[in-house]
C-alpha cells in the first residue's frame, strides 16, 4: 500500500466534504460590499430529517443593541444574531460612543451612553445591506445634536428613505443628499436637533421601520411623540422600549388603528435580553420540510410573536402539518419549537390583512405555492418591490427559470403549482444582493429534478449565517 493511499470515500463522507466546502465558501466572514461571488448548487437526495436551531431574530437583535446602547449601565444580550446587518448596527452604535463587546461566552455586554448621549461619529455610518439599521438609526440621530452620513451597498442605495426623512424632518432634523447623491436614497447626511419637536404621525405605509424610527426619535424629544398605525406591524420596538423602562402606551382608535405614544427624555434601565430564533429564518427549513417528501424536522426555539408569525398560519391553511411544541415566553416574546412534516399543500388566496406579519416570508411562500396543488393568488404586496431587491419581479423571473408557472401582477403573483411534482430546476439564479432570494431558490433546488444554482450565497450572511451548514445537517446537499 502506498504511504499516501486512503480508503475509498463513502457517499456520506463525500457529501459531508462537499457541504463543508460549500459552507466555507458561503459563510466565511464577508467584508461588506464583497465583490467575489460565492455560487452554490442545491439539491436533496432524500427526506430532510433532524432538529436544528436557527440564529437569533434580526429585528430584535438590532433593537437590543440600540436600546442597550442608550441605557446607562451594562446590558447583556444572549442569542444575538451575528449577521452582517446586525454587526452594522453594532459598529454604528460604537461609533456614537457605546461600548459593545462579545464575550467568550457569546454573551454581548453593552455599556450605553444614556438617552441624549450619542456622540458625533467620526466617519460615515456604513449600513451595508441593512434597511432596518439605516431607518432606525436615522431616527435615533434625528433627535441628537449630531450629524451622521449614512452609506450602503448597491441594493440599500436604491431603497426609499423619504418615508423616514418626512417624519424626521417634521421633528426638526435636516436631511440632505451627500455630494453626488440624488436625495431620497443613500448616501445621505442627517443633521439631528436637540431638542426635537414631538409629532403625531400617521404612517402612510405599513412599516415597522418607519414606526420605529419615529418612536426612537421620540425617545430624546421632550413631550409625547405619537405614531398612528392603521395596519399593525411588528411590535418589537414597543415591547422592548417598555422593557427598558420607557413610558409607552398603545391604544386603538375607533377604526382599529394603533396609537402608540412615547414620552421623551426617557431614562432607560439596562436589561438582560435573550433573543429568540428568527421566524423569518425558520421559514426556510419549515418550507423545505413541507415540500421534500418524507421529511420530518424540528426547529427549536423560534420566536412566534403574532406580528411576525403569519407565514405559519398561511402554510397551515394550505394544508401544512406544522405544530408548535413546548410554547413558552422568552424575554417578553412568545417562543416554541416548530415541528413540521412533509405535506401535500393546496393553493390559496393569501390573506391581505396579514401581509405585514409575514412581509419577509413571501419569497419562500412563493416556492411553497409553486409545488402546491392548484392556484395561489398573493396580492397586496407592493412593499416587496422596495426590499433588498424587487422581490415580486425577481421571484417571478427565477421561478419561471426553474419551470414554475407564474404570472406577475403589479402587487403580487399568481402561481399555478405542480401538485407536489418536482420542478425542472437546472437554472442559475441571480441573488441580486438579496439574502431571501438566495435562500428561497436554495430551497427550490431541494424540490427540483436538476439542482438549482445560486450565483452568490454571500448575501445570506446578512441574516442567516450557517444556513448552508444547517440545511446540510437536515440532509440537503450544497456543492
Ligand atoms: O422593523 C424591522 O425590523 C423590519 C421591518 C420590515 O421592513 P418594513 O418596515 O420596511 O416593512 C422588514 O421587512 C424588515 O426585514 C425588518
Ligand atoms: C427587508 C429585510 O431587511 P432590511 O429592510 O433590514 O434590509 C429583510 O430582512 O428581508
Amino acid at each position: 500500500m502506498k504511504m499516501n493511499s486512503r480508503p475509498p470515500a463513502s457517499a456520506e463522507s463525500l457529501i459531508a466534504g462537499r457541504l463543508a466546502i460549500a459552507e466555507r465558501r458561503c459563510q466565511k466572514p464577508r467584508p461588506m460590499h464583497a465583490s467575489s461571488p460565492r455560487p452554490a448548487s442545491f439539491s436533496a437526495p432524500g427526506p430532510l430529517r433532524g432538529s436544528i436551531a436557527v440564529p437569533g431574530d434580526k429585528s430584535i437583535s438590532h433593537r437590543a443593541l440600540m436600546l442597550s446602547a442608550l441605557a446607562i449601565g451594562e446590558s447583556r444580550v444572549e442569542g444575538l444574531l451575528t449577521g452582517e446587518d446586525v454587526l452594522a448596527t453594532a459598529a454604528a452604535m460604537r461609533a456614537m460612543g457605546a461600548s459593545i463587546e462579545r464575550g467568550d461566552d457569546d454573551v454581548w455586554r453593552i455599556h450605553g451612553v444614556g438617552v441624549g448621549g450619542l456622540l458625533q461619529p467620526e466617519g460615515a455610518l456604513e449600513m451595508g445591506n441593512s434597511g432596518t439599521s439605516t431607518r432606525l438609526l436615522m431616527g435615533l440621530v434625528a433627535s441628537h445634536a449630531i450629524t451622521a452620513t449614512f452609506t450602503g451597498d448597491a441594493s440599500l442605495s436604491k431603497r426609499p428613505m423619504n418615508r423616514v426623512i418626512e417624519p424626521l424632518s417634521l421633528m426638526g432634523a435636516d436631511v440632505t443628499a451627500t455630494p453626488g447623491g440624488k436625495g431620497g436614497t443613500l448616501p445621505l447626511m442627517l443633521r439631528g436637533i436637540s431638542p426635537a419637536v414631538p409629532i403625531d404621525y400617521r404612517l402612510p405605509v405599513a412599516s415597522a421601520q418607519v414606526k420605529s424610527a419615529v418612536l426612537l426619535a421620540g425617545l430624546n424629544t421632550p413631550g409625547i411623540t405619537r405614531v398612528i398605525e392603521p395596519v399593525a406591524t411588528r411590535d418589537h420596538s414597543e415591547r422592548m422600549l417598555r422593557g427598558f423602562g420607557a413610558e409607552l402606551e398603545v391604544e386603538q382608535d375607533a377604526d382599529g388603528a394603533r396609537i402608540i405614544s412615547i414620552r421623551g427624555e426617557a431614562e432607560l434601565q439596562p436589561q438582560h435580553i435573550v433573543v429568540p430564533g428568527d421566524p423569518s429564518s425558520a421559514a426556510f427549513p419549515v418550507v423545505a420540510a413541507l415540500l421534500v417528501p418524507g421529511s420530518a424536522v424540528t426547529i427549536a426555539n423560534v420566536g412566534l410573536n403574532p406580528t411576525r408569525a403569519a407565514l405559519f398560519d398561511v402554510l397551515r391553511m394550505m394544508g401544512g402539518d406544522i405544530e408548535f411544541a413546548n410554547p413558552r415566553e422568552v424575554g417578553g416574546e412568545p417562543v416554541a419549537d416548530i415541528v413540521v412534516r412533509h405535506s401535500t399543500l393546496k393553493g390559496i388566496e393569501t390573506p391581505v390583512e396579514t401581509v405585514a406579519s409575514m412581509v419577509d416570508e413571501y419569497p419562500i411562500l412563493f416556492v411553497a405555492a409553486a409545488l402546491a396543488e392548484g392556484r395561489t393568488v398573493a396580492r397586496g404586496l407592493e412593499e416587496l418591490r422596495v426590499k433588498e431587491s424587487d422581490r415580486i419581479a425577481v421571484m417571478a423571473e427565477g421561478l419561471r427559470a426553474i419551470g414554475a408557472r407564474v404570472e406577475e401582477l403589479e402587487d403580487g403573483l399568481i402561481i399555478d403549482g405542480t401538485g407536489g411534482d418536482p420542478l425542472p430546476g437546472g437554472a442559475t439564479i441571480a441573488a441580486r444582493l438579496d439574502h431571501r432570494i438566495a435562500m428561497s431558490f436554495a430551497v427550490a433546488g431541494l424540490v427540483s429534478k436538476a439542482a438549482v444554482t445560486i450565483d452568490d450565497m454571500g448575501p445570506v450572511a446578512t441574516s442567516f449565517p450557517g444556513f448552508t451548514r444547517l440545511m446540510g445537517e437536515l440532509g440537503a446537499v450544497a456543492a
